[in-house]
């Protein structure tokens, strides 16, 4: 799985458009280019569309969404499912307020998705419209584990049914589920919710990989989640060996992703299929 993924990546760089946030938006363009891939972030709603049209894939998410944008993500995905581009979505902080909420279900309302990711906070609040009080930072109650890994792996394919799309729910483990494919990624490390920007950049090597990949979303999105894990692994075993904090461990999640490669992805990966 991993060696086609990748060739696909290889011999098809995407050039992944993003309507983002502007709290990660260089460290995702960054992730998107240490992946081998090109990111362009755009988000005026005049233009959206000419950079959908030359683009490979389109990455929504709204971690600082406000009207302006959200219209403007609305005219990027139709364009997107238009042009049969897939379109990821990462639901940053939905459930924390009304203009979230309503703003997420008008995209999903109006667009197709290929993916949605979001941790378990976002993933429940989308589809239970619980209250996420945790803000962009996942609840302690709502934490993927083992003790609730059965219980949690149904309740992803439930919303996968109900979007009809792949989820990918991240935490301790991370789910990926299109309904009836599920699988359990146990790579990563506790220092990446220590920082902000994992999640936005696993929503942009989510899109980079489907976005070279775009017949085999699952398996795109599965290859991401593992990278972007492994990736934390190994940005932690560094900063441990040189007794350094949060802010190399950034660096070298980065530096990371651009050194990875067939062979340590084969060897590190914790993939169970279910
Ligand atoms: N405690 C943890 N242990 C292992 N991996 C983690 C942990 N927390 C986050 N991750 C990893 O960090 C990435 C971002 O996930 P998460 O922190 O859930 O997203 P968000 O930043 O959107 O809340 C994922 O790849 C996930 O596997
Ligand atoms: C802190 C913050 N506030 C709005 S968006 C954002 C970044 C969230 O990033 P991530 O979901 O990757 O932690
Ligand atoms: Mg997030």
């Amino acid at each position: 799985m991993f060696e086609k993924i990748l060739k696909n990546l290889k011999s098809n760089p995407p050039l992944v458009h993003n309507i983002t946030n502007y709290v990660t938006v260089n460290d995702c363009a960054n992730v998107i280019l240490a992946a081998g891939a090109s990111p362009l972030m755009a988000d005026d709603i005049n233009e959206v569309e000419d950079i959908v049209s030359i683009s490979n894939v389109l990455y929504i998410n709204v971690g600082t969404l406000n009207a302006r944008t959200v219209e403007a993500m609305v005219k990027a995905g139709k364009k997107a499912n238009e042009l049969d581009l897939p379109v990821i979505l990462d639901p940053v902080g939905v459930g924390a307020s009304k203009l979230r909420n309503e703003s997420v279900e008008k995209l999903i309302n109006e667009i197709d998705f290929s993916v949605i990711k979001g941790n378990m906070s976002e993933i429940k609040a989308l589809y239970t419209n619980a209250k996420n009080t945790g803000g962009v930072d996942v609840q302690e109650d709502d934490l993927i584990n083992d003790e609730n890994i059965e219980e949690s792996i149904n309740f992803i394919k439930k919303v996968s049914g109900k979007f009809n799309c792949t989820i990918a729910a991240t935490g301790v483990i991370d789910i990926v589920t299109d309904s009836e494919r599920v699988s359990l990624i146990r790579n990563g490390n506790d220092m990446m919710s220590k920082i902000t920007g994992t999640g936005c950049m696993a929503g942009s090597l989510v899109a980079t990989y489907c976005g070279s990949n775009k017949n085999e979303i699952f398996d795109a999105t599965v290859m991401a989640i593992t990278v972007m894990g492994l990736s934390g692994e190994k940005a932690y075993r560094k900063i441990v060996e040189k007794s350094e904090g949060t802010g190399s461990f950034r660096t070298y999640l980065i530096d990371a992703v651009s050194l990875m490669d067939f062979k340590a992805l084969k060897e590190g990966a914790k993939i169970e299929s279910r």
